[in-house]
């Protein structure tokens, strides 16, 4: 197997994709399936929340018998209106818990602000960034900007806007990255987040969720991903 070799980007011979529902991770096998890798690839469930993924995440890292280079929180995810709409692709340039903290009288406060360790964790910026450029180049509609990760879908327009205050550029919202991504950093793993855009963060309406477009965006995600992986 060839590694992959890039100055500023880690050789990569596996990587561990974390999924939080079937649906989502046989779309993106599905997406990895176009063409042989020279990265070998497992695409896992974590099961639906922070809490599941993490604990899921680490389990699998802890017991891989040849160990893993990358670490992708992967799904389908609501889109900040005017930054991200059903059926595109985000690239996470960060991931961020939107609603770890604590509310106080003058409104909510980071677990930065309390002093508790950080809400955000890195991605692996230049892999981040060369995917959302052959994204664009191939024609697949891509934004990079942080995802939020919460553990109550937001559904009100308040929610939206707070949290869009609180994490200015958020393009999207998911409920697995912050998770996944807590496990890659204390194993010492880069990690990056990849959601396909189901439903418009904001008032709650089910019956708007286009769940086929956003599968199908995963999956043209990570056939490119397997692209850049070559
Ligand atoms: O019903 C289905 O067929 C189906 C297929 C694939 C996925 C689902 C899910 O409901 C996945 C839940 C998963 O989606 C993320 N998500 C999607 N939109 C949002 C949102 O607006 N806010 C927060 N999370 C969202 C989330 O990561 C869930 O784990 C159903």
């Amino acid at each position: 197997m060839k590694p992959y070799y890039n100055l500023d980007i880690p050789v990569i011979r596996r990587v561990l994709i974390m999924t939080a529902v079937p649906a989502e991770q046989e779309a993106v096998q599905r997406g990895l399936l176009t063409g042989p890798g020279e990265a070998a690839v497992d695409v896992r469930l974590a099961g639906v929340g922070s809490a599941a993924a993490a604990a899921s995440t680490a389990r699998i890292l802890a017991t891989a018998a040849d160990g893993y280079d990358l670490v992708i929180s992967a799904g389908i995810g609501g889109g900040f209106p005017g930054l991200a709409e059903i059926g595109t692709v985000v690239v996470a340039s960060a991931i961020t818990a939107a609603d770890l903290g604590a509310e106080t009288q003058e409104g909510f406060s980071s677990v930065d602000e309390l002093g508790f360790g950080s809400s955000s964790i890195a991605v692996q910026a230049e892999l981040a960034a060369r995917l959302t450029g052959a994204l664009q180049v191939a024609g697949v509609p891509v934004q990079s900007g942080p995802i939020v990760t919460v553990t109550t879908a937001t559904g009100t327009a308040a929610t939206a806007e707070a949290i869009a205050g609180r994490v200015p550029g958020a393009c999207a919202e998911a409920m697995e990255g912050f998770g996944v991504a807590t496990a890659a950093e204390q194993a010492g793993l880069p990690v990056l987040e990849i959601r396909g855009i189901s439903n418009p963060v904001g008032p709650r309406d089910r019956s708007a969720w286009r769940i086929g477009d956003a599968l199908a965006a995963l999956e043209a995600a990570f056939t490119q991903l397997q692209e850049e992986l070559k």
